[in-house]
């Protein structure tokens, strides 16, 4: 997918506004700029952010579409990724949740910058947020599945949409949380890497918790 395709990719799949468009502009201008204080994206990666960064990002929205109302928790934001992109493009309340200083400022300028009032940050680790039934929840490069899950079971409940995007390994990934982990599971290709895959989850539970109670 070449820049201009992810571009036009985010213009046939969303209705976004020139005010829209300005943002998610700046928010890769800033993103970009920031590069020279603190690592963000791969650095080989950079002249493809679109494809790489924000269309990879975006194509979780649609994969919502039967997600309850509700919050979306970002887990793990770093850049950005996907908890502002998703921020852009839709009015849900949205929640980063982030344990790096630099990363966590970097967050609540953003929020700031791209005048984001129903977003915020949760600056600290995912295991300390207090309690709660996200609507989603995403998270990309943040855990491997099965720490993924523990860090976070606390914020989901049997409805909760889980959509994290995994790469090459996503099926052995899944393989693996499975002796752990029960829930309804599928695997989503993605639009921006024929090899990479979404694992999409639904009433994620623990089989160990389920089999004690
Ligand atoms: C590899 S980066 C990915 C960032 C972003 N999601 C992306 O796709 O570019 C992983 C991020 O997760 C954060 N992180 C890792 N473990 C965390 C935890 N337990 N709680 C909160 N943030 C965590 C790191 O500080 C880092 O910014």
């Amino acid at each position: 997918m070449t820049e201009d395709d992810a571009r036009a990719w985010i213009a046939n799949h969303f209705d976004v506004s020139r005010e829209t468009w300005e943002k998610l502009d700046r928010y890769v201008a800033i993103l970009l700029a920031e590069m020279r204080v603190q690592n963000l994206i791969a650095e080989s990666t950079r002249p493809h952010i679109w494809a790489r960064h924000i269309v990879d990002s975006a194509q979780l929205l649609p994969l919502t579409a039967e997600a309850a109302d509700g919050r979306w928790i970002d887990l793990g934001s770093g850049a950005g990724l996907p908890g502002i992109v998703m921020a852009l493009l839709m009015d849900r309340p949205v929640l980063m949740v982030e344990s790096r200083r630099k990363r966590i400022d970097f967050l609540s300028g953003l929020l700031e910058e791209l005048d984001l009032a129903h977003a915020a940050v949760f600056g600290g680790r995912v295991e300390a947020v207090p309690a709660t039934a996200a609507a989603i929840i995403s998270a990309r490069a943040y855990a491997p599945l099965p720490r993924l899950f523990e860090s976070a079971v606390h914020l989901a409940d049997e409805k909760t949409l889980w959509v994290l995007p995994k790469g090459r390994n996503a099926q052995n990934e899944l393989e693996a949380a499975r002796s752990a982990w029960q829930g309804a599971f599928h695997v989503e290709q993605s639009v921006t890497d024929a090899d990479s895959a979404i694992i999409v989850a639904r009433s994620v539970t623990s089989v160990r918790r389920k089999g004690r109670g």
